[in-house]
Formats: structure tokens, sequence, C-alpha cells
């Protein structure tokens, strides 16, 4: 850190910067003082004029919001003031449960104190302060001229000063008389008079570092943001090419914003914000403050610019706003962004469903199911969806969206688990029936993107209206049937543009529970509390940890229903919104009859199919291609294996153990499967299986 040096003179009072000469300051009652150099002050950006340009001036970017921005949110506001109404009632309580103990303090205080403050002003009346000891100077060096002298000065003082005491004291006396008998001050008034009477004298004589009231917290609390704070944070986080204070500019001042502090920072050139970002965790310590009370992100201007919001409280302290789809009149769309949680400033975070995919990850207890409702419930105020549900934990977490649901299965058995699969194999026909269908409205000119629009969605019989399947425990599903993954990858990719929105939450991220290819195609990727950087990365995808954008910050259970998402403009962390019981069951009923009751009528679900049996079944002796066998399978059971290709067949196989390798028939050598091969792993199946069915 630089050090300036001050040289300050007889007065105290500095002089100039100086370099000090070796023998330190010529002027010998001047002396030199080594200032930490801090840059300038926020308050005053003066150094910005220099450097205004034109396009400055013109450009509204750099306007300072009439009013601040948090005045302007519902939301912000009222966690403003709740966080204002939190403190001032945990104040009074604190306080009120320790009224007795004040109470004796300030009776024993209180004589003393009355005690000095009246010898106090018999002093000042006298007017022998100072005087008496210069008149005993006198006494003790017979100067008796001086004595007599200084007994005129304390005299002429003191008179006036009696008169005026004296008139006090009368004219309170006869106040306090006259108020008593005209009645005009309450028995009330003349406690609470009392009562700061002896409050002032207790103060008055209580020793000066014991304060009558407790210390409310034993840690230093924190109260406001500073520009030293953020400045010393940011340099102790060492940061390259960051390595003085002064470095840092400060372009507009440092300002409340929601419930807590707003620094904006511009960072030394060529400094990223994101390295800052990355080292949330370390500005954290550098500030003394938890971590899921620093909140870094990059700021609007310019990629050196940091945005640095620091809460009054940890965010996982902070009471919950209000929901705005707990409004009466509240009806969403799956093409219109939607509130489903909100972020750590108490502002709404919003996504929209259409062309959309979902993964939730988190460590058991961190509150996937309720984010994976915060989202259905998002939805179902859409009169136009209709709701696919499985959840295998078999707890029943959605069960009161089975009104909703054109199929819903809950359960951890093989037949729930079977159904679970053939919800994808379904969803994967439905994307290629869609897919003819948008063709057939592109061509009358009613999808000219080739998308389906909210006007398709609405229409009756168009067969393209919104499809939300939820799965809940996804890797469940995942582990016991593997072609199910391989469906929920096709599915997903397939059907952004189709009006098919899948959601998954799982707590296994890993390889066999979660194929990566899965999370690579899904758009928001919200990762809840994770243990370590590993199931960070997985469900977020690899160097998000180090970015600085992870679910590790969040402990289970204490900080449920906190996460990452990704997916937006920018990686933002979310709490789900988290309805009570009865506000639930408002939004489901508002649902039921924005859907005029009736419960959807989905497409009988297809049976689940068994693979190897049906590869066989389109063997001939020696095994069959790839090629061959998957229009085969489609042929046969369309239901099951909607216009499934080679690739995704020998992928499906492979996932059961099914080898690919080069198989002759009819003189042709192509890629496919050995009949003998997968007769013998539906065998060792079946064989495995056996026992359990006993
Ligand atoms: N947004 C939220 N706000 C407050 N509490 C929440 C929130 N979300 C979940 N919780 C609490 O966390 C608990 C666990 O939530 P949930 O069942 O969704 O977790 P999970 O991750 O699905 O757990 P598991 O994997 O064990 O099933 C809930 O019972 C609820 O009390």
């Amino acid at each position: 850190m630089a050090l300036t040096p001050v040289v300050f003179n007889d007065d105290d009072e500095p002089t100039r910067v100086t370099v000090p000469a070796p023998g330190g300051p010529v002027d010998a009652e001047s002396y030199t003082v080594y200032r930490p150099d801090l840059g300038a002050p926020v308050d005053e950006p003066d150094s910005a004029a220099a450097t205004v340009t034109w396009a400055d001036v013109t450009s509204r970017t750099r306007r300072v919001p009439l009013v601040p921005g948090w005045v302007l949110s519902a939301d912000t506001r009222r966690a403003t003031i709740r966080a204002l109404a939190n403190d001032v009632g945990y104040y009074t309580a604190f306080h009120a449960l320790r009224g007795p103990k004040y109470g004796l303090k300030l009776a024993f205080y209180a004589p003393r104190g009355a005690y000095r403050l009246v010898r106090r002003a018999l002093r000042w009346a006298s007017a022998e302060e100072g005087n008496w000891g210069l008149r005993q100077h006198a006494a003790d060096h017979n100067d008796a001229y001086t004595w007599q002298s200084l007994n005129r000065t304390r005299a002429k003082e003191s008179k006036p000063r009696w008169m005026l005491l004296g008139a006090a004291g009368t004219a309170a006396c006869a106040a306090g008389t006259v108020l008593e008998l005209s009645g005009a001050v309450p028995p009330i008034g003349w406690y609470a008079a009392a009562a700061a009477a002896v409050t002032v004298a207790a103060h008055a004589g209580k020793p000066a570092d014991r304060p009558i009231t407790d210390r409310v917290s034993n840690t230093p609390k924190f109260t406001k943001l500073t520009a030293e704070q953020v400045r010393a944070a940011l340099v102790a986080v060492k940061l390259q090419g960051l390595n003085d204070p002064a470095q840092l500019e400060f372009p507009t001042p440092i300002h409340r914003d929601g419930p807590g502090w707003l620094a904006r920072v511009n960072l030394p050139l060529g400094v990223e914000a994101v390295k800052a970002i990355e080292k949330r965790a370390a500005l954290s310590s550098a500030l003394r403050l938890p971590i899921d009370q620093v909140w870094p992100a990059p700021g609007p201007e310019h990629a050196g610019q940091l945005d640095l919001w620091v809460g009054y409280q940890p965010a996982s302290k902070m009471a919950k706003p209000r929901w705005s789809l707990l409004a009466d009149a509240a009806v969403t769309s799956v093409f219109r962004e939607e509130e489903f949680g909100s972020d750590e400033r108490q502002r709404p975070v919003k996504t929209s469903g259409f062309a959309r995919s979902f993964l939730i990850g988190g460590q058991p207890g961190s509150g996937k199911s309720y984010a994976a409702r915060a989202l259905g419930q998002m939805f179902a105020l859409d009169p136009t969806v209709e709701f696919k549900i499985a959840e295998f934990k078999g707890t029943g977490d959605f069960l009161d969206f089975e009104p909703l649901c054109s199929t819903y299965v809950v359960g951890v058995d093989d037949e729930a688990l079977r159904q679970g699969a053939a919800i994808l194999s379904w969803a994967l026909a439905e994307a290629e029936r869609r897919g003819k269908r948008i063709l057939a409205a592109k061509q009358a000119g009613h999808a000219p993107e080739g998308k389906v629009t909210p006007e398709l969605a609405r229409k009756r019989g168009s067969g393209l209206h919104p499809i939300v399947i939820i799965i809940d425990e996804a890797h469940e599903l995942f582990a016991a049937h593997k072609e199910a993954a391989d469906d929920a990858e096709r599915l997903i990719k397939r059907a952004r543009a189709l009006g098919i929105i899948v959601v998954l939450a799982t707590q296994i991220p890993d390889k066999t529970s979660l194929p990566p290819n899965i999370t690579r195609c899904v758009t928001n990727r919200w990762c809840l509390s994770v243990q370590g950087q590993v199931e960070n990365d997985m469900i977020l995808g690899t160097g998000m940890y180090k970015r600085g954008v992870t679910g590790t910050v969040y402990k289970p259970v204490v900080d449920a229903g906190w996460g990452v998402m990704t997916g937006g403009p920018a990686p933002v962390s979310v709490l789900s919104q988290y309805p009570t019981a009865e506000q639930a069951a408002s939004i489901i009923a508002r649902a039921i009859t924005l859907r005029g009751g009736a419960r959807p009528v989905g497409a009988d679900l297809p049976e689940a199919r068994d693979l190897l049996a049906d590869l066989l079944s389109v063997s001939g002796d020696n095994g069959q291609h790839w090629a061959v066998a998957a229009p085969a399978l489609t042929e046969r059971w369309p239901a099951a294996y909607p216009a499934i290709t080679a690739e995704a067949l020998s992928d499906m196989a492979r996932a059961l153990g099914v080898p690919s390798q080069s198989v002759k028939i009819s003189g042709v050598n192509l890629r496919g499967y050995r009949r003998d091969v997968v007769a013998k792993f539906a065998a060792e199946r079946d064989a495995h299986q056996a026992p359990d069915n006993q």
C-alpha cells in the first residue's frame, strides 16, 4: 500500500504533502505523518469531470436515476421496510426483556448523578472553576493584591450566575406548581418527566465505562458499506493487476439498494470483474461477513466494472418476498417471463417456459422438489398447459397437481418406473406428430418461424398446446431404464420449438444417473445446495465453480430452496417460491377453475417395451444392422419407437450392454448387433430378475 507523508504544524493542521528531509521536519514543532494512500473520496468523484466526453454527456446510461431503484419496486420497498421493522422489533424486544435490570441500575446511579449535577451547578454559579487555584497560588506567595483582584473577578462572574440559577429554579418550581394545580399535565406526563429526570441523573452518576443498557451484539455489527472496506477487501483478495487501493474508482457513490448496499467499482484498466466474482469466498473473508451476505456481480457498463452488493443480513436470514402469482387474478403464459423465485436483493426472478428445459440438482434436503413445484405452480396458471408428472420419491410431493395431469405417476416400484419411461417415449412420439403439425401450420402461414406460437397453443384442436413434463428424482428412472435417459436427451433436443417443456430434478448428478448429454442440452440449470465443486460443475457445467457460480455456498435444509440458475442473461442466485399449504391449494384451485374444472385427457401412453426382446424379434439368424432394425421397430411399434434413428437405437442398446459391432448379413458387412449376444443379455437379465419376482 502506498504511503503519503503529510506534515502537520504546531496547531496540528496538515500543511502539505512533502518528501521529508532525512533528519525529520526542519521546524521543531512540525511533525510528519505517513498516511495510507486510499485514493479520492467516493462521494466527490470530481476527477470524472476532466474525463467526461460528449458521448458521456448525451448518453442516458450515465444519468443517476431520479429516485433510487429500490423505491420503485414494491418488492424491494417492502424488503427494506421489513428489514428496518425487523431491527426495530428486535431492539425493542431485547431491551424490554432487560427492563427490570435497567430500572435497578437507574435507581442505583440516579442519587449519585443528582448529587453530581447539583454540585456541578453550584460550582458553576460560584465561578470557582480555575479561579480558586489562582487565588491559592497568590495566597501562597503572599500576593494580597492579586488575590483580591481574582476574588473580585470571581464575585463579578458569580453574581449573575447565582441570579440565573435562582431564577431558573424559581421558574421551574412555579411552572410545576401551576401545571399541577391546573391539571394540564396528566399523571403519566409527570411519570414520564420523573423517568426522564431519573435517566438524566443516572447517566450523570454512572461510571463512564458502564453503559446502562446492554450491548445488543457482541460482534461488530455491519451497518454500512464504506469505500475503505471495499478498497481494502478488493486489494486483500489479490487480483492480478490490483495492488493499490487508489487504483479503484467509484463511478457512483456507494448507496442503499434494496435491503443492502451497492458499491459499483471500476477495477484497474485490464482487470476483469469476473476475476473478483470468482473470489466471492475470499471477499466474504476480507469483509468479515457471511458468504451469503456478499454478492459480487458484473457491472452494467464494461467488463471491468464490478457491482458489489452487500446485504444488511445474510440472504438465508431474510424474510421472503410475497409471490406475485398469489394475487387472485394471476394468470400466466409459458410464452411470457413469469416469477418463480426471488434473488438475494428480493427482486423477482423470472423465466419463460417456451423453448426451455430445466434441470434442478442438489443434495437431499436442498429443496429440489419444492423448486420443481414452484415452476409447476407457475406453469399451472397457464390454462393451456397439460401436465405429465412422474415422481420417484414416492411420497406424493406433487399429489395436489394430479387434477391438472393427463398422466400422474408416483412410486418407486417397477410399474411406476415403467410408466415414467413411457411418458418420455410418448413425448418423443408426440414431438414427431407435432413436427408434422407445425409443418402444416407453417405451410398455412400460421407458424412463420416453424415454432409453436401463443395463438397456435391456444387454438382448440391444434394439438400444439404446451405440455409440461416434470420428473422428480429422475436418477431413479434413468438408473432403472437406460433407454429413458436416451429418450430424455432426444426429447429435450427435439422439443424446444414444439411446446414440450421438460423439468428434471435429481439429487445424484453423476454420469450414470444423469447422462452428461442431458445436462448439456438443458437450457436452465438450477444448482441448489451441493457438497462440492464436482457436483456443482456436473449440474452447471465445467468451470462454473471456478467462475464463482456455485451452489456450495448453501447449506442443505438451512438454506433449502436457494440455488444458482444459469440460462438467463447471467447466472442468478434464486430462492424458489415456497407458498404455504393454503396458498398452494389456492393456486391449484385457480388452475383447475381456469381449465373450466376439466381434467386434461391426454393420449394413452404406449406400453413400455422390452428393447432386448424387440431387438430379437426384428433380428435375423445372425443379428441385424442398426440401419435395418431402427425402421423395423418404428413400423411395428410406432408409438414406442417413433422415427428412431440407427444411431439412437445403437445408443439405447449400448446402454443395456449390447455392443455395436460389424455384422455380416446377406454378404453385407455393417454396424449392428449379434443375435446371440442380445439373447445372452436377455437371459442374464431374466435370471437376475427371477429371484426378485418370487
Ligand atoms: N424455498 C424454500 N423456502 C423454505 N424452505 C424450503 C424451500 N424449499 C424447500 N424448503 C424446505 O426444505 C425441505 C426439503 O425440501 P424438498 O423436499 O424439496 O428437498 P429435496 O431436495 O427434494 O429433498 P430430498 O432429495 O430429500 O427429497 C422442505 O420440507 C421444506 O421445508
